[in-house]
């Protein structure tokens, strides 16, 4: 957001209120920060959650100096780290994921008030996060390399190293679980990791560095450091970071890849994307319903690998539609703490702002607004100025608008007709990004026959949005590179050295 430019000493840049404490250039009552640079100079944020205008908690924003701590700390508990084997390492990583198992209920309501997102699917993230411990920590032993025969018995050898301290840099959909699936595998691999969450999300990463620390990681090997854009630039800057991966948007990922190639770093990037989901006439029906529901409306439609673009054949167009704008009007929205809350609130005022100038825009464009796009006032009078939306479905969409072309981020599914197989799979691959895509239909040939042909680097057939931690995750085009989960992942935690051993004499040239 753009700092608003007039200010009275007595009222709130944002919203005009009369201020309670005036030396402040924004409400402290009902704002979060939005202008970084002021809350880097005070050296102060404030999180504002659910029920706004409640003060969660106050966190310092580190400077220079505290990056700095940060990174030789963890490159002291590289020095230990490195050296012990995987087997070692996989205990630690495994007593990690049990702690997070026996505290799920309370890391689970943590990040609900961190982020906003239902409890219900808070829970999710926190088992999907002790999974992927878990799996790196079944992987960490099997880090190797390779012995290769050389002539008169000579050979040569390929060691998997680490790369010594990482950083990582998180988005705010999923805060915990975005730091598990990068800590995971580098500290599988024998790395350190410094992170840094987003300043809208800080809470529960504070808690996966504690639960390192009492799995038995030696002090240090995983930080955070918290803060915006300034404290994330003094860490890629920062020497000692052999690497960056960050999760975010596209713009900041440009930042952040001129950044590490400043510093000749490898870096992983996880960025947004605009995402196709295919429904073909001969697909079962309710599975694809189901399919988009879960493609859009995650996290209040705060997901990067959202399947957007939702195109069906136009022989079941209609039916498809109104059976989805039925399920939409069902969606529990409200107090995200509450059992059977569906859809929290979104991030913040500005981000909610922007969701709905693209519902407007949309319908200036000519799209039609077939259900939801309105804010919802939920009934609990503490809610009443929640940031809470009701789950849009547009129709009468064509690809030229810009709903259908930019990452909203938000509760918004468009729907697209389509005739033909050549057809959707031209369109779907008419765009920028290529994070995701999702095919529905009973014909399992023309399945794997669309999937091959998505320009997309995570592919769903006969379903969306799940997310094994087996399974590598990343983006192709403006999405990113690199890959979080599978095996892949320990490729971009690790580099290979190369030993050549001469069993006999040098026969020099000289
Ligand atoms: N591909 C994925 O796995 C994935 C997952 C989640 C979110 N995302 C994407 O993230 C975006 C939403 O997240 P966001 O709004 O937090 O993104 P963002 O790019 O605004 O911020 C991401 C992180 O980068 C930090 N940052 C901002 N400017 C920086 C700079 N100049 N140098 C260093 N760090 C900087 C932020 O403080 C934050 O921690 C969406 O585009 C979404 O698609 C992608
Ligand atoms: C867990 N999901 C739903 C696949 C989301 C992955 C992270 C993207 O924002």
């Amino acid at each position: 957001s753009q700092p608003p430019t007039s200010a009275s000493p007595s009222r709130c840049r944002l919203c005009r209120r009369p201020q309670v404490f005036w030396r402040l250039p924004f409400c402290l009552l009902q704002h979060r920060p939005v202008n970084e640079s002021f809350w880097q100079k005070s050296a102060l944020f404030v999180l504002f959650k659910m029920c706004p205008g409640r003060v969660i908690t106050k966190l310092l924003s580190s400077g220079e100096k505290e990056v700095d701590l940060a990174v030789q700390s963890a490159k002291a508990a590289f020095k230990i780290w490195s050296q012990m084997s995987g087997m070692e390492r996989s205990r630690v990583l495994l007593e990690a994921a049990r702690i997070i198992r026996e505290q799920r209920e309370e890391i689970a309501t943590l990040e609900t008030i961190n982020n906003g997102k239902s409890i219900f699917e808070a829970r999710v993230d926190i088992d999907i996060s002790w999974q992927c411990l878990e799996y790196y920590a079944g992987l960490a032993g099997s880090l190797a390399g390779e012995h290769i025969q050389l002539p008169g018995g000579s050979f040569g050898y390929t060691r998997r190293e680490p790369l010594g301290v990482c950083a990582g840099i998180g988005a705010w959909n999923y805060p915990f679980q975005v730091a598990c699936w990068k800590a995971a595998p580098a500290l599988a691999c024998g790395n350190a990791m410094v992170f840094k969450p987003s300043p809208f999300t800080p809470l529960t990463v504070v808690r996966l560095a504690e639960i390192f620390t009492e799995a038995g990681v030696p002090k240090g090997l995983f930080n955070v450091v918290q803060g915006g854009a300034a404290t994330g630039q003094f860490l890629c800057h920062h020497p000692d970071v052999a690497k960056i991966s960050f999760t975010g948007s596209v713009p900041t990922g440009i930042k952040i890849m001129g950044m590490a190639a400043k510093g000749i770093k490898p870096v992983t990037l996880e960025l947004g994307g605009k995402s196709p989901l295919i429904i073909f006439s001969d697909c079962a029906l309710e599975n694809a319903v189901n399919g988009a529901l879960m493609a859009n409306f995650l996290t209040q439609g705060e997901v990067c690998c959202n399947g957007t673009r939702v195109f069906v054949e136009r022989k079941i167009l209609d039916v498809f539609t109104k059976e989805v704008v039925k399920r939409t009007q069902k969606i529990k929205i409200g107090d995200p703490l509450l059992e059977d809350t569906r859809m929290g609130a979104l991030i913040n005022r500005p981000h909610l702002d922007r969701v709905q100038g693209f519902i407007k825009q949309a319908k200036e464009q000519g799209a039609e607004v077939l259900c939801g796009g309105d804010l919802y006032v939920p009934d609990d009078p503490k809610l009443k100025n929640g940031y809470y939306m009701q789950p849009c479905v547009l129709g009468n969409c064509t690809d030229d608008m810009t709903c259908v072309k930019e990452e909203i981020f938000g509760p918004v599914m468009s729907i697209l007709p389509f005739d033909t197989e050549e057809e959707v799979v031209e369109r779907a691959n008419n765009t920028k990004f290529g994070l995701a895509g999702g095919v529905f239909t009973r014909d399992i040939q023309k399945a794997h026959r669309v999937v091959a042909a998505l320009k997309a680097g995570m592919c769903f057939i006969n379903n969306y949005n799940i997310s094994p931690v087996e399974l590598p995750f990343g983006g192709y085009k403006a999405s990113g590179f690199g890959r979080e989960n599978g095996r892949a992942a320990m490729e971009y935690y690790s580099q290979l050295k190369t030993v050549c051993v001469e069993m006999g004499d040098v026969e020099s040239v000289f």
